[in-house]
């Protein structure tokens, strides 16, 4: 992992005195190993922390260290639509960057909930609100949470990328693009964010992770930056996986990024699009992901674990 210099806000923040500081109770979980601090905001409608905040606390040396600050809000307010959601997440980057959903995340703060005593329904399920709209987590039995992610966006301009739709597929399949010296293959798909996908023979040997990641997150082709994932094909039923994410950069897992690039995988034709969860294999251990032909959206099955929890201030 990178460890980024404290901004100035940052730095500053740092300076305040005992009695200027406020406190701030926090729980930390992660989601095979992609880490976010949980901060309870039930009776809110707005994150309690500012951005700068968040990304001050999610330093490794000067924080309490993590990819992301996870905020458990108050439902939307409005009628309509929002009149059944359980609670809101949202979510800031370990750069203080608001993405518009997070899959580890959702599982977190799934688990988190749960473990306030929150349970709305009786079949386990939690109505969460995002800024990719709605997202329901379902607790299961074997401790696992399944998540329906929703339906992928494939149009160019929702993922969104200015890269072509291919005529055929009529979304970005295995397009050429230039980055760091390279011509890659992209395959761009939407989980609410943005991934870029490239499929590589062997992820040890055909890619420049730390130079590839960033200089593809910040590839003018994604207006909104981009998530990366570099993806090896290990059979029709498994894929492995290496993420450099957008506002974290490289991280031992990402939920969206898992559900992406198996819609890419068959979107390319690399695996077939059956009924069978996928297994995709990230640095941080295993997801499981079914894109489902019957109301095409996506499910996403893994674990979602409690590390400590304590109070810090900012
Ligand atoms: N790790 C997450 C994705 C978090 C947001 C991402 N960095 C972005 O900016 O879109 C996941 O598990 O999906």
């Amino acid at each position: 992992f990178s460890v980024r210099p404290l901004s100035s806000t940052a730095s500053t923040s740092l300076r305040r005195t005992t009695l200027e500081a406020r406190k701030v109770p926090f729980s930390k979980y992660h989601g095979l190993g992609n880490d976010f601090i949980l901060i309870d905001d039930r009776d809110k409608s707005e994150p309690s922390l500012t951005p700068e905040e968040s990304a001050m606390l999610c330093h490794r040396n000067f924080g309490i260290g993590g990819d992301g600050v996870i905020f458990a809000l108050q439902p939307p307010s409005e009628s309509g639509d929002g009149a059944d959601f359980d609670f809101t997440m949202r979510i800031y980057n370990s750069d203080g960057s608001e993405p518009e959903m997070c899959g580890n995340g959702i599982r977190c703060m799934a688990q988190f909930l749960k473990d306030l005593g929150e349970s709305k329904s009786d079949d386990g399920a939690y109505q969460i609100h995002t800024l990719a709209g709605r997202i329901v987590p379902v607790m299961n039995e074997d401790g696992t949470i399944t998540v329906d992610m929703g339906e992928p966006f494939l149009e160019a301009a929702k993922v969104p990328t200015t890269l072509e739709a291919n005529a055929e597929h009529d979304s970005v399949v295995e397009q050429t693009l230039e980055a760091n010296g390279k011509t890659w293959k992209c395959t761009a798909v939407g989980m609410g964010n943005p991934h870029a996908i490239f499929f590589v023979n062997d992820l040890e040997k055909d890619i420049d992770f730390e130079k590839d990641g960033p200089a593809l997150e910040a590839h003018e082709s994604f207006p909104a930056k981009t998530n990366v994932e570099f993806v090896q094909v290990k059979g029709d039923d498994h894929l492995i996986m290496k993420v450099w994410e957008r506002g974290a950069g490289p991280t031992l897992a990402c939920g969206t990024g898992a559900c992406a690039l198996t819609v890419a995988a068959m979107r390319a034709g690399k695996i077939p699009r059956g009924d069978q969860p996928v297994r995709v294999t990230l640095p941080g251990g295993d997801l499981w992901i079914e894109w489902r032909e019957s109301d095409n959206k996506i499910y996403m099955t893994g674990p979602a674990t409690f590390a400590f929890a304590g109070e810090t201030k900012v």
